[in-house]
């Protein structure tokens, strides 16, 4: 079964493209390159995790419906291999660090 499938981190990383795009969530791994060209807000939210932890937002994120969790199976490539001590990068806190900056000048602006 291709879901038993297990992937190392470092396979991972190495689809880190905008035309190449995987990542994982949970313990899954997910080819998500053509949902990034449709992602609503655009696709930069999915290019910022490509061979990265998508985990955090992914599950935070309120307009990910049930759908979308039970949808996001069908891009599955594999399991992902753990190995112990291995840190694996995720770029949620350079999000909220965005989007703090962009909520602070738009705060800014609209009461100067
Ligand atoms: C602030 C960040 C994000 C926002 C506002 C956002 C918003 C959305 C919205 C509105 C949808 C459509 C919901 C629906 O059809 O019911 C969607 C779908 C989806 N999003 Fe996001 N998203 C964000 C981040 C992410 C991240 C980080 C990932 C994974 C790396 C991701 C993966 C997906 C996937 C796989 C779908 C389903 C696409 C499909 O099946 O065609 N999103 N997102």
């Amino acid at each position: 079964m291709a879901d038993k499938k297990e992937i190392t981190y470092q396979e991972v990383a190495k689809h880190n493209k905008a035309d190449d795009c995987w990542v994982i969530i949970d313990n899954g791994v997910y080819n998500l390159t053509e949902q990034m060209k449709t992602h609503p807000p655009g696709p930069f939210m999915i290019k910022l995790f490509a061979g990265k932890e998508a985990t955090w937002l992914f599950k935070r994120v309120l307009l990910h419906s049930e759908k979308v969790f039970k949808n996001k199976e069908k891009y599955r490539v594999g399991t992902l291999k753990r190995v112990e001590g291995e840190k694996i990068p995720n770029n949620s806190q350079l999000f909220i660090t965005f989007a703090i900056i962009i909520i602070a000048l738009v705060a800014f602006f609209l009461l100067k």
